[in-house]
């Protein structure tokens, strides 16, 4: 039987197990640092926090983080990889993944969205519902491509980048690591690491999260 644990009882989460449930996981159950006071999440259950997890992930065919924060997933995959924990790499059966991409473990594709040909994803990367990442973009690692986002065509993005929902980046420009694009925004420029940039055309905007 397919079982999977998947680390983050939250909204993210819950999305990754209905997906697992399409991928043909029979047995999900969540891990979250909320334990003990927090023993369910819908209709699954949750057995223990981090920790908890670390001691028996041998126990699952696969686990995956469900935290939506990009550095946190990226910390807690890699906790998970250091004790041999298998991370699965959950595609929403609706999604278009050319077979000439790659996606790395622990990643998760929702419902709609599209990685087109020679795109490459990262470890712990979330392309959410409805996003395009068209040809030749490489994504790093723990990246976050929110619902109705657009990447054109040969976008580098750095880790731990956040592009909000429904923005778009055209062709051709790098994103560094930390960024985060603000929701409906258009970016023109590239971006250099840890900069928020909003609007359209995006600009700077003083702080970062
Ligand atoms: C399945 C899911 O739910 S996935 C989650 C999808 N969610 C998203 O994509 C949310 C993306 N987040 C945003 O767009 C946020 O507004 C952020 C991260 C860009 C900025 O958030 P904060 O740091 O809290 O900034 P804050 O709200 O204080 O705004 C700062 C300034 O930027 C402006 N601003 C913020 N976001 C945007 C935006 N998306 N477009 C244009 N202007 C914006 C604000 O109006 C404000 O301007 P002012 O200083 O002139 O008043």
């Amino acid at each position: 039987m397919k079982s999977l644990a998947i680390l983050g009882a939250s909204g993210h989460g819950k999305v990754l197990a209905d997906i697992a449930l399409l991928n043909g996981y029979e047995c999900i159950q969540f891990f979250d640092d909320r334990y003990p006071e927090l023993k369910k999440i819908g209709c699954w259950a949750v057995l223990g926090n981090t920790s908890n997890l670390l001691s028996c992930c041998a126990d699952y065919s696969s686990v995956i983080i469900g935290i939506g924060h990009n550095s946190t997933r990226l910390r807690k995959q890699i906790e998970l990889e250091k004790v041999g924990a298998h991370l699965a790499t959950l595609v929403h059966p609706t999604a278009v993944i050319s077979t000439f991409s790659t996606i790395q473990p622990g990643s998760a594709v929702m419902a709609g969205a599209v990685v087109n040909a020679f795109a490459t994803v990262g470890k712990a990367a979330i392309v959410n519902t409805a996003a395009t990442v068209d040809h030749d973009c490489q994504l790093g690692d723990a990246i976050h491509i929110s619902p109705g986002a657009h990447l054109a065509g040969s976008v580098n993005v750095g880790d731990c980048t956040w592009i909000g929902i429904g923005a778009c980046v055209i062709q051709c420009l790098t994103l560094g690591a930390n960024v985060v694009v603000g929701a409906g925004s258009t970016v023109i420029n590239s971006v250099c690491n840890d900069t928020t940039v909003v609007g359209s055309p995006a600009k700077p905007i003083s702080h970062t999260l």
